[in-house]
């Protein structure tokens, strides 16, 4: 299935200068939704996963599926303020502001096996402050997997350290 014929580009949004992937036109449609996770899916179920760790928003839609599908648990990280447990935080940065992000303490065990996973990779800044967290907790990652990666903005290089990534569509 052409996946990418399914996700909606709209230009300049939600600032000048950006091209922006809407995923909601892909997600509305059940059998195009249900291919593109078997599809995330595919790719990484010969890895062990404990647990898929996503960031919110668009982290849940994509995240949660999946680790429903492995069998894996599913860990929200979240901006401050929605946690009700304890929590550690990171900064970042995002190809449009910036922000912070936040997981609870007791979410990860250490040593367990983690997927990160994301609806899209830009310039890298949530998935390395996710990746902060994780780490901090003591998790192993074992890859971080994305629907959309833009090429032209080199989040790649911001994962150094994570062996294996995994993406769907890029543009
Ligand atoms: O690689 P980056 O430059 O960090 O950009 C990618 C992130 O940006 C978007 O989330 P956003 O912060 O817009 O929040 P949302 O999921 O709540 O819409 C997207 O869902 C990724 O999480
Ligand atoms: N260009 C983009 N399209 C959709 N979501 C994004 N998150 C960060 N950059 C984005």
């Amino acid at each position: 299935m052409d996946f990418k014929e399914k996700i909606r580009v709209i230009q300049d949004f939600p600032q000048p200068g950006v091209s922006f992937k809407d995923i909601t036109t892909l997600l509305k449609e059940g059998p195009v939704f249900h291919a593109a996770i078997d599809a995330m899916v595919e790719q990484v179920k010969d890895r062990e996963i404990d647990v898929v760790v996503g960031p919110e928003a668009r982290g849940f839609v994509i995240g949660t599926p999946l680790a429903y599908a492995l069998g894996a648990g599913f860990v929200p990280i979240r901006k401050p303020g929605k946690l009700p447990g304890e929590t550690v935080e990171a900064g970042y940065n995002l190809e449009y502001g910036k922000d912070r992000l936040a997981i609870h303490k007791d979410a990860v065990q250490p040593g367990q096996k983690v997927l990160i996973v994301d609806d899209l990779l830009a310039t890298g800044g949530t998935i390395s402050a996710s990746l902060e967290l994780i780490r901090q907790l003591q998790g192993e990652i074992v890859g971080a997997a994305f629907m959309i990666e833009l090429t032209y903005l080199n989040g790649r290089e911001k994962l150094q350290g994570v062996n294996e990534i995994y993406t769907l569509v890029q543009y």
